[in-house]
């Protein structure tokens, strides 16, 4: 098989231009079936977009993005079910129940036995007493625990998730980062996370893309990262991208 059939997400020469200027500056990277990449970069750098034209919500302006084989966004119909999203900055609608809200979306996603599903993620993401109440009326955190279970309903094996843990106390994150590790190995499913959150990403991922005004700085292990850098941390690695400390230098 070729690295093309292995790769759940190849992403090349993808650029988006909005009149105001460029949020994606023609990146390209291959995501092989069943890893965790993590995708850091400083504000503005071009990560939710990225995501966004990943998921076909965003055209690209030029360059191509294929998910499960297929292009997205004129063939996204074929793989939505197959893929989810989650972030905190996309509410789900407030007037609706915990329970009403995921159990559209599972019919969105032809999910199975809902009733069953929605149990099931209610126990596991500690959601049993909020699933009569408003969706509106929820903490910010109790929120981004909702959204993970409507990423999670249809067992998506493509996971996209932008900044998961931003609203989160670090306890609660700390359990969250866990439920997610349980879920990847579970399923195996290829993630790609969004974050700003170093130790996240050293926990969770395998590989790190770094991205700087709409390109890909870096991309590599976090070990060959810190190993270049000569750091420490990733987050020492990420000061020396965002303040233009090239590698050499830093060692
Ligand atoms: N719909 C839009 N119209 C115009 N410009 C946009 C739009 N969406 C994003 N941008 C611009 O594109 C650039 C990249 O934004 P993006 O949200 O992808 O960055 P990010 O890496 O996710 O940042 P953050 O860490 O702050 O969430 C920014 O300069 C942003 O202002």
């Amino acid at each position: 098989m070729d690295a093309q059939n292995t790769s759940a997400i190849v992403v090349d020469s993808l650029v988006k231009r909005y009149k105001t200027g460029t949020a994606v500056d023609g990146i390209s990277f291959r995501l092989p079936a069943g890893s965790v990449t993590g995708l850091l970069g400083g504000n503005g750098a071009g990560k939710t977009t990225t995501i966004a034209m990943i998921m076909g919500l965003v055209t690209p302006t030029s360059g191509t993005v294929r998910v499960l084989g297929a292009e997205m966004p004129n063939e996204r119909y074929r793989v939505l079910h197959r893929m989810n999203f989650e972030s905190p900055y996309v509410d789900l609608p407030m007037r609706l129940t915990v329970r009403q809200n995921l159990s559209v979306f599972a019919q969105l996603y032809a999910v199975p036995d809902i009733e069953g599903r929605i149990r099931e993620l209610a126990a596991d993401l500690d959601l049993v007493d909020l699933l009569d109440r408003p969706s509106g009326k929820l903490s910010a955190g109790q929120k981004t625990r909702v959204s993970l279970a409507k990423s999670l309903l249809n067992r998506p094996e493509v996971l996209l998730l932008d900044e998961p843990t931003a609203s989160l106390d670090p306890d609660t994150a700390d359990w969250v980062r866990g439920r997610l590790e349980h879920f990847r190995h579970t399923y195996g499913a290829t993630i790609l996370l969004a974050s700003h959150n170093m130790l996240e990403v050293e926990r969770l991922c395998e590989r790190v893309i770094i991205m700087k005004r709409g390109k890909v700085e870096d991309d590599d292990t976090p070990a060959q990262l810190l190993t270049r850098y000569g750091r420490e941390t990733l987050e020492d690695v990420f000061l020396d991208v965002a303040r233009g400390r090239n590698r050499e230098a830093a060692q």
